[in-house]
């Protein structure tokens, strides 16, 4: 139990049902109940008997600053005794592919693929009425399974949005079933994953074989390190990567349509960068674009909640913790707090234009921080910042409707359905 580190009383929190907790009230309304116990507990509060949630920047940044020494950031979809030695095994595998992958996710890597994403963008993207997180996830899960694999990608991008389809009815619920329960949910799941690491096993092998370990793309730049890794680590590391570079950033794209519907005036400004910028610019030509992208980041962060499990008994904002606890921090409520921003709730993308303005500490982590934060996070921001600047320039986007944000998964606008059409360029332009 979650104890004062110098006594023995918990952090306060709603007593919640005797068997249940506080589960089905959670889960009817996840992000209000957050915001409620926030109101009337304070900074740190309990969710659960072995949950809490710490909201002030210091508190946030210390968890994640101590992720893998302190916290682990691993997750099963299933339910089931909770390893903690077990899961800092899997994250130490982990960590050696991630340093591995990181050459192969930098700035400059990042923006040589920005050709091929233009291509695959001129694919995916086209004229209609359009479920615009149904047509981003599939633009990701193409760009992303060409960003990793490049010509060997063929079937990954379908065994990408199954595996995603599969995984989303078990996010969506706290009551976590066993990876052995006879349902068609569980069963879906793990066919899905065990698919898409064969498929991924397949690729490293053809690729062994042949002996081209250049680093053309991410298997190539995983399998020219020195670090030694094993199949099993690059099969699962490509997993990981192509799975959260799929789902996030489709969400995130969503809600800048979803924005730039919203907002003529924002729209306008956008529009003009993109007329006076390149097919295929640098992330310089676009700095309005950039701080916009950043500003809806900073409204409706796709991953809006992050939790830990405590790795050995440790300390956190003055409380004493247990392994195998848990700690949760909302990153959307950070976001909005009014102790941080000015307006916080109005989307104001000039707040990032002027250099002698700068968030407060801790207070922007739409990527994480700390040894977990977000390998992706320059191939993200160029992807982001490109697309929308490729999407107010060849289309016209006819009004989105308000939506209900949801936040029983990733934080994303449900629904919401736009008309695209390409713009007519003039004869000789
Ligand atoms: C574009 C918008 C993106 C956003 C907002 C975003 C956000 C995040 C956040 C908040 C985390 C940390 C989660 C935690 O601490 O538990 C994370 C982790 C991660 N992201 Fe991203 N991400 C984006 C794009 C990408 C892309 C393009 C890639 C792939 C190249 C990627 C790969 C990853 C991976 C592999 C992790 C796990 C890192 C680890 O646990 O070591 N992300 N992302």
């Amino acid at each position: 139990m979650t104890t004062r580190a110098s006594g023995s009383e918990r952090p306060p929190g709603p007593r919640g049902h005797w068997l249940f907790g506080n589960t089905e009230e959670y889960d009817r309304d996840r992000n209000g109940f957050l915001e409620r116990c926030h109101r009337e507990y304070g900074d740190v509060f309990s969710h659960d008997a072995r949950t809490i949630v710490v909201s002030s920047p210091d508190q946030v940044h210390a968890l994640l600053a101590r992720t893998n020494k302190d916290f682990l950031a691993e997750t099963s979809p299933f339910a089931g005794p909770m390893d903690t030695e077990r899961m800092a095994a899997a994250a130490e595998l982990w960590t050696t592919a991630r340093r591995a992958g990181w050459q192969g996710l930098h700035r400059r890597v990042a923006q040589s693929h920005a050709a091929r994403l233009r291509e695959l963008f001129r694919e995916t993207v086209g004229d209609g009425e359009t479920d615009v997180y149904a047509t981003m996830s599939d633009f990701f899960g193409r760009a992303t399974a060409d960003f990793c694999l490049s010509t060997d990608a063929a079937g990954v991008p379908e065994a990408l949005a199954e595996q995603v389809a599969a995984i989303d009815p078990l996010s969506r619920s706290s009551l976590q079933l066993p990876p052995w329960w006879p349902s068609r949910r569980v069963r879906r799941f793990t066919r899905a994953r065990e698919r898409l690491l064969a498929l991924m096993a397949e690729v490293v092998r053809r690729r062994r074989e042949a002996g081209t370990a250049s680093a053309e793309d991410l298997l190539g730049v995983l399998l020219a390190s020195d670090r030694g890794l094993s199949d099993l680590q690059i099969e699962r590391f490509l997993r990981g990567i192509m799975l959260a570079a799929l789902g996030v950033p489709a969400a995130a794209l969503t809600w800048i349509v979803y924005e730039i519907g919203r907002r003529p005036d924002v729209r306008a400004r956008l529009a003009a960068e993109a007329a006076s910028s390149g097919d295929v610019p640098e992330l310089e030509d676009l700095p309005y674009t950039e701080a916009f992208v950043k500003e809806v980041l900073r409204l409706w962060p796709p991953t809006w909640l992050i939790g830990r499990t405590v790795r050995r008994e440790t300390e956190l904002g003055g409380w004493r913790l247990r392994t195998g606890d848990q700690v949760l921090f909302s990153m959307y409520r950070l976001h909005r707090d009014p102790r941080w921003w000015a307006d916080p709730d109005r989307l104001v993308p000039e707040r990032w234009l002027d250099p002698q303005v700068t968030p407060a500490r801790h207070t922007y982590l739409p990527f994480g921080a700390g040894p977990r934060v977000c390998v992706g996070t320059q191939l993200g921001m160029m992807q982001l910042t490109l697309v929308t600047s490729w999407l107010v320039g060849d289309m016209e986007i006819a009004g989105p409707q308000e939506v209900t944000p949801d936040f029983s998964g990733l934080l994303v606008p449900r629904g919401l359905r736009v008309g695209l059409r390409r713009k007519v360029v003039p004869q000789g332009v």
